[in-house]
């Protein structure tokens, strides 16, 4: 198997209407969420825009972006290989839980099945397969997110604020889950928040924009 990759965020510089909004020069090792706080239009949805591939034509970039040795900043966003999880699960309402699973799934991937029984057990969810989205708790539905974007095997993961739309019991439980998976799966993981406690709980190093 090939090792999981470093995110690299190499001496990237973006900037608006010609003045800087950000500056950063990362490496992320695998396993390890590197947390961005800010405040309000400090540019962290902006950072996340630029890595994903679609940020708005009016920010300019500058810098590079390499997982292993695949350059990123260069490839359409559908080609970066990257998981993206938000403040609301966005699952595809016309799906079954297991439809919205077996979309992540890559194609070429055996076993699919046995994949996806697998993650809805690991998330408590076994017997879930056939119920509609909207019939879930708002924290089924972001285990379901969760587990939709393992399946689809991404080499990194940005997470947009994920937690802030939980309410707060789920919320600590949510965090423990997503950043044990993601030390499991051994991914290189950048985290937006405002929230302490996520950064806590993700547990590793932390840079303030603005
Ligand atoms: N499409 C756009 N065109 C012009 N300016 C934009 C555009 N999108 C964002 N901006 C500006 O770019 C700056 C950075 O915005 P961004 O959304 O990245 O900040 P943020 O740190 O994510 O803020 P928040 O915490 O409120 O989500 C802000 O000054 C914002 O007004």
């Amino acid at each position: 198997m090939t090792p999981n990759p470093t995110l690299l965020i190499q001496q990237v510089q973006i900037t608006l209407h010609g003045e800087t909004l950000l500056a950063i020069d990362r490496a992320i090792a695998p396993g390890e969420v590197l947390t961005v706080m800010g405040p309000s239009g400090s540019g962290k949805s902006t950072l996340l825009a630029y890595l994903a591939g679609f940020m708005s034509p009016v920010f300019k970039a500058q810098g590079q972006v390499f997982l292993a040795n695949t350059r990123l900043d260069t490839l359409p966003a559908e080609k970066r290989g990257l998981g993206l999880l938000f403040q609301d699960p966005l699952l595809f309402p016309h799906l079954s839980v297991g439809g919205n699973l077996r979309f992540g799934i890559p194609q070429r991937t055996a076993n699919k099945q046995a994949q996806l029984a697998q993650a809805l057990h690991q998330v408590g969810l076994s017997g879930y397969e056939d119920r509609d989205p909207a019939t879930l708790s708002g924290g089924q539905q972001a285990r379901v997110a969760l587990m939709r974007l393992l399946l689809s095997q991404p080499r990194a993961v940005l997470l947009d604020e994920p937690f802030s739309k939980l309410d707060t019991a789920l919320r600590q439980e949510m965090r423990t889950l997503v950043f044990n998976q993601l030390r499991d799966a051994g991914l290189p993981a950048l985290l937006v928040t405002h929230d302490h406690a996520d950064t806590k709980a993700a547990g590793g190093p932390v840079i303030e924009l603005g």
